[in-house]
């Protein structure tokens, strides 16, 4: 699938260097235009893959490319005064070579939170192809206003958008390790399953051929209606072997039997680990309205069985009656992967805790503002108010 990307924030900005690396590094081509924008200098700057003249500096008049300070009201405003040099950075973009559109950003902060879904309303407006968002949400312990940024960013989202890709990094945080190191671990998963669920659009990779090919329209059909989605993933560590060669070794067809019922057990026993495993969104599997499954790996690794197999796992599990699957084969890999697309999940605890805490934290909020007020005015009045200001 060829995607325009647009990493908005310092999150979109860094999520989607790490995919344009990822692209080079596997010849994968997913990545047709990239746009990194963002209302703070140093965040562009810092960028390593992303071209110079992709990169775009908004709210300059108002924040003097210093950021939004995690203000997404501000992060929304600054994008709708700028829309235009927005979107005519967009015009390079060649709409008739891409399948979609998608925004990256961060929902903690201001810049992608705000501005994100200000971005993807006009993109609607003058395109016809879909335009998608991966969010990211904040841990938990960043604190109450990053949860309130992400909890209206994210309605704001799933509004604005044809669908809400959702990866929640307080799933992924592993304590004792620094911010960065951190984030450079979770940005790494985040290009591995996204990377491979977009490139399973593309059949030309190593030039393999696939038995039931999973085209860009079926990812498009999954994600359409709307909504929320989690993917999963699992892979495995296989032993490159020349498939000429074992063939000719093997000579008969008791053994081919027994590979191939090897091979469809990895593909089942993947599939499970994918959808039951860790999630980038935790959630329910049960009610997924759509499911899109996709097997990774050299083309005599998977079987059209085994995908079968997973694909009817996945309908029990998920009570959907819309399970797509199909391959995705790269010739060199030395992994056998599966990727499992859940969309339209709505049995999302983690989302309702985001909600209630940002709720709690707006309440918060006001109730500290409103006695701040109050002690300020305690402070600066003298006891008997005898004094008075000089003007
Ligand atoms: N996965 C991941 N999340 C990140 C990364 N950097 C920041 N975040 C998350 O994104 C949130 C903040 O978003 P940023 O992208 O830094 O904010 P911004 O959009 O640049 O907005 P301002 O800095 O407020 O102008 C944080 O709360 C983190 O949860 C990253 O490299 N990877």
């Amino acid at each position: 699938m060829k995607l325009a990307m647009v990493g908005f924030g310092q999150a979109g900005g860094k999520i989607l260097d790490k995919f344009l690396e990822y692209d080079r590094r596997n010849g994968s081509d997913i990545v047709r235009a990239a746009l990194a924008v963002n209302t703070a200098k140093a965040d562009l700057v810092g960028l390593e893959n992303v071209p110079e003249e992709n990169r775009v500096l908004i709210g300059q008049s108002r924040v003097k490319g210093h950021g939004v300070g995690a203000d997404n009201e501000l992060g929304s405003e600054v994008a709708e005064e700028d829309i235009d040099e927005l979107v005519a950075a967009m015009d390079d973009v060649p709409a008739h070579e891409v399948d979609a559109f998608l925004i990256i950003a961060g929902l903690g902060g201001g810049s992608g939170s705000g501005g994100g879904p200000v971005l993807a309303r006009h993109l609607k407006r003058i395109y016809t192809e879909p335009v998608y968002a991966l969010g990211i949400l904040p841990s938990a312990d960043e604190g109450g206003i990053y949860t309130l940024n992400a909890a209206r960013s994210f309605e704001t989202y799933v509004r604005e958008c044809d669908h809400l890709l959702v990866f929640d990094n307080d799933a992924w945080r592993r304590s004792g390790e620094s911010v960065q190191a951190g984030y450079d671990g979770i940005n790494e998963e985040i290009v591995t399953r996204f990377g491979l669920l977009f490139g399973a659009g593309e059949v030309e990779r190593g030039g393999e051929v696939a038995e039931s090919v999973v085209d860009s329209s079926e990812i498009i059909n999954t994600l359409a209606g709307g909504g929320v989605s989690t993917v999963g993933y699992a892979s495995e560590t296989i032993e490159r072997q020349d498939a000429g060669l074992l063939s000719r070794l093997r000579g008969n067809g008791a053994s081919d039997d027994l590979d191939a019922a090897k091979t469809t057990n990895r593909i089942t026993s993947l599939v499970r680990k994918a959808a039951l495993g860790r999630l980038t969104l935790p959630c329910e599997i049960e009610g997924t309205e759509r499911a899109l499954l996709v097997l990774s790996g050299p083309s005599h690794y998977l079987n059209r069985k085994g995908i079968e197999r997973g694909r009817k796992w996945l309908e029990e599990q998920t009570g959907s009656m819309e399970v797509r699957g199909g391959d995705y084969p790269i010739r060199d890999a030395d992994f056998v992967a599966a990727v499992v697309l859940l969309a339209g999940v709505t049995n999302v605890p983690r989302i309702k805790e985001l909600q209630r805490v940002a709720i709690e934290t707006r309440e918060n909020i006001e109730e500290i503002r409103a006695g701040s007020d109050a002690n300020l005015q305690e402070l600066i009045a003298d006891e008997e108010d005898e004094l008075e200001p000089l003007f």
